[in-house]
């Protein structure tokens, strides 16, 4: 028997930089040239083992486009990991990671694990963001940071795996607790919705 634990992340990010297609990746192994703006928010399931529990993480995809910024805290709220994605090509769009760093800090969670994604690393030819600033911003806070490409399928299953390790594994005796239910396989695993 392994202990399942449901965790609650949300990704941020300006719109554009790819939050959606990281969680399609991550979730069916799909990339989608022509995928929209997200509305509002949507979201995913997926299951993965980590040590002797299984993570089924509840992700929310939030939407970048500024007027959907007030809905942000309903997704932020009692998540127990957030994913900030910025864009490697767009300066502007690392500078919106920190706002939402600071935004993080002063309303979300007390021990909430911030991952930073800088995406679209195949682009690294066109690229304004360095990933020394990008590293040393992410030490500074505490963060892990990776470089992921959704198109290419690079660092995606890494930055969730991340996440898990930050995640401190539950004490036997709290298995019982509301946010764990013991399974013996992982039929739970799959995506609810995509893109
Ligand atoms: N080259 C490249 N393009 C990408 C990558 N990830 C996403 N894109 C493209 O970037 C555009 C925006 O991707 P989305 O996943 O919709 O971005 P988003 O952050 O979810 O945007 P909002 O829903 O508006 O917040 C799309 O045209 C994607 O195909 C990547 O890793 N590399």
């Amino acid at each position: 028997m392994m202990a399942i634990r449901e965790l609650k992340v949300c990704l941020l990010g300006d719109t554009g930089v790819g939050k959606s297609s990281i969680v399609c990746r991550f979730v069916q192994d799909h990339f989608d040239h022509n995928i929209s703006p997200t509305i509002g928010a949507s979201f995913m399931t997926k299951t993965v083992p980590c040590g002797n529990e299984l993570h089924k993480f509840l992700i929310w995809d939030t939407a970048g486009q500024e007027r959907f910024h007030s809905l942000a805290p309903m997704y932020y709220r009692g998540s127990a990991a957030a994913v900030i994605v910025y864009d490697i090509t767009k300066q502007d769009s690392f500078h919106t990671l920190k706002k939402w760093v600071k935004e993080l800090k002063e309303h979300g969670p007390e021990r909430i694990v911030v991952a930073i994604a800088g995406n679209k690393c195949d682009l690294s030819d066109i690229r304004e963001v360095p990933l020394k600033d990008a590293k040393e911003y992410a030490e500074s806070i505490g963060a892990i940071v990776v470089e992921t490409s959704a198109k290419n399928a690079i660092n995606i299953e890494e930055l969730f795996q991340g996440i898990s390790r930050q995640i401190p594994p539950l004490e036997p005796h709290k298995n019982g607790n509301i946010d764990c239910i013991k399974v013996a396989n992982l039929s739970s695993q799959g995506g609810r919705r995509c893109c």
